[in-house]
């Protein structure tokens, strides 16, 4: 295991930021952290880096325990803090090579770590300008720079795409997918849930200080959500309204689990309901259909079901 934490507890005065979270993270495995605003995961990060001290509970990383980690284990960890992790003042490079020389890198293997770190995000060319008069997705895009120059094992980035422009955040999430596809373990929270469903095999979800679903992306969303759509294709608007009238007048569904969305006619099944039996008494009507098939539940309705909060308020 790359990670190890057993039921951490943080309090801040009355607030119980984290209230019981246990974890175990694999190696190569790229998991997304999601909650609501003040979910606890930023200080759960916080925790299992060691940054924060627990009330109880204890965390393992890389075998060790993260209070006193060893000069190799903290070299194998990177972390992308929310804020920015750099002097504006200096350049990228002196920035970069800053961080790479804590990191213990010397002489060649700091240049060369320090120029790929800089390519990797796409700002070698504006290395040697003040961070300060960066954009702000070039900033976010040095902040990763930072804590990756040492090619860590292990990734930790906290809302790395926080208020860039899409071409920066794409750039990032092809960034994180090449340091996953190059075996790195990567911990990745953000409030979009498109790029934690674009990036991450596993995702884990907190509200109030405690993990509320956590597994497969595919299985959490199969697991905690009975919304099950059908999607009938039809070959125009009309069709599609048509199709929908006979599907109301023979009675297979109520006006309010059925729409229409162009020529696509769009059926909200009761929980109680067999999609194989509707589907036959829909393909007994003898409608014109193109396609007939179940839309996927979002992760979006998922995180609505478990934390009653969508992600962006
Ligand atoms: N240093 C601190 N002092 C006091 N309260 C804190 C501190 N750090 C976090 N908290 C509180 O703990 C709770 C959890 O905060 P945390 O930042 O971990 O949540 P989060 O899920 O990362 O939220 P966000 O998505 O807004 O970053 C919040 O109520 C927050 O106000």
């Amino acid at each position: 295991m790359i990670i190890e934490a057993e039921d951490l507890r943080k309090s801040f005065k009355a607030t119980k930021a984290v209230a019981g979270v246990s974890l175990a993270i694999g190696e190569g495995e790229t998991v997304g952290l999601l909650g609501p605003n003040g979910a606890g995961k930023s200080t759960t990060l916080n925790l299992l880096l060691g940054l924060v001290t627990a009330d109880t509970g204890q965390v393992r990383i890389l075998g060790e325990d993260t209070r006193r980690l060893s000069d190799e284990a903290r070299r194998a960890i990177g972390f992308v803090p929310q804020e920015y992790a750099f002097f504006p003042e200096l350049s990228g490079l002196a920035n970069v090579t800053y961080w790479a020389r804590l990191y213990g890198l010397r002489r060649r293997a700091l240049d060369t770590a320090v120029r790929d770190a800089l390519e990797f995000t796409g700002l070698w060319d504006r290395r040697k300008d003040a961070a300060k008069t960066y954009s702000g997705g070039m900033q976010r895009r040095l902040n990763i720079s930072c804590g990756i120059v040492h090619n860590p094992k292990l990734l930790i980035m906290d809302e790395p795409t926080v208020g860039v422009d899409p071409q920066s955040r794409n750039h990032i999430l092809d960034s994180v997918r090449t340091l996953s596809a190059g075996g790195a373990t990567i911990v990745y929270t953000s409030h979009y849930m498109e790029e934690i469903q674009a990036l991450c095999d596993r995702v884990v979800i907190m509200d109030g200080g405690k993990v509320v679903a956590d597994g497969a992306l595919e299985k959490v969303i199969r697991d905690n959500t009975d919304e099950r759509v059908v999607l009938l294709e039809t070959p125009s608007p009309e069709a599609a309204r048509d199709a929908t009238d006979q599907i109301l007048r023979h009675g297979l569904l109520a006006a309010a689990e059925t729409d229409v969305e162009g020529s696509t006619v769009v059926l909200r099944l009761p929980p109680d309901a067999d999609f194989n039996d509707l589907a036959a008494r829909v393909l007994a009507l003898g409608l014109t259909l193109e396609s007939i098939g179940e839309r996927r539940p979002s992760l979006e309705t998922v995180f609505l079901t478990l934390t009653g909060k969508k992600l962006r308020d």
